[in-house]
């Protein structure tokens, strides 16, 4: 079988509450204000997607907006700051590297921040198989269903299969020795607490579709 790597780097933090993933803190006198801005920006991203998450209760008919609130309250989200380090064009043209394989997340939702390198592409449900380029949108946030939040609603919505590979061929690669241009991305997971379960939404299910997914913790 032939080894395909993923070439990246990522620093992870979340609330501070989660005891079972403790953050792993830089000194302060390495990057002054570094973790504080990061936990601000955290709980901003969580404040954000409570406003997603209400929009969603509302949009899959549920009469109350904040229905996710109490399981999603943000202490088991993550903030991941990725980069892509530049890699042979060719590697990955021959399949040798990738920048992030095929994936859905586990989460609730995920919010994606991204630079202008472009790269991210989503699976078409209709097509599997088929991946379409999501061009890096300008001061926007792609967001993202999660495994999770497909079983509350009984696969109403999708989890969102996606992957990182090369940006499109006329800004592929910088310099002589065609190397990929080095790529910062920013996702936030939300997910909800350990102990919620998560089981299929009355609303969502009746004799047809029936729930699709036994009830997990
Ligand atoms: O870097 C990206 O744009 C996607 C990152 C991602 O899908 C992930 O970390 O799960
Ligand atoms: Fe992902």
């Amino acid at each position: 079988m032939r080894q395909v790597s993923d070439v990246k780097e990522s620093y992870e933090i979340g609330s501070k509450s989660n005891i079972d993933q403790p953050n792993q803190e830089l000194p302060e006198d390495v990057l002054p204000d570094f973790r504080s801005f990061l936990m601000y920006f955290h709980w901003e991203c969580h404040h954000t997607a409570e406003t997603i998450l209400s929009a969603m209760a509302l949009g899959i008919g549920l009469s109350d907006e904040n229905h996710f609130r109490p399981t999603n309250p943000g202490h088991n989200n993550q903030l991941r700051l990725l980069h892509y380090p530049p890699v042979p064009v060719a590697d990955v043209e021959q399949h040798l590297s990738t920048e992030m394989g095929a994936h859905s997340d586990r989460g609730s939702i995920i919010m994606l921040f991204q630079d202008d390198c472009g790269g991210l592409q989503i699976e078409d449900p209709h097509n599997p198989g088929v991946f379409i380029n999501v061009p890096p949108p300008k001061d926007e946030v792609v967001m993202n269903v999660g495994d999770l939040m497909i079983r509350w609603v009984n696969d109403a919505l999708k989890s969102t299969v996606h992957r990182v590979t090369l940006p499109p061929k006329q800004d592929r690669f910088t310099g002589d020795e065609h190397m990929t241009r080095a790529r910062y991305s920013v996702p936030h997971f939300v997910s909800p607490e350990g102990q919620s379960v998560v089981e299929c939404l009355p609303s969502c299910a009746d004799e047809k579709p029936p729930a699709k997914y036994k009830p997990i913790e």
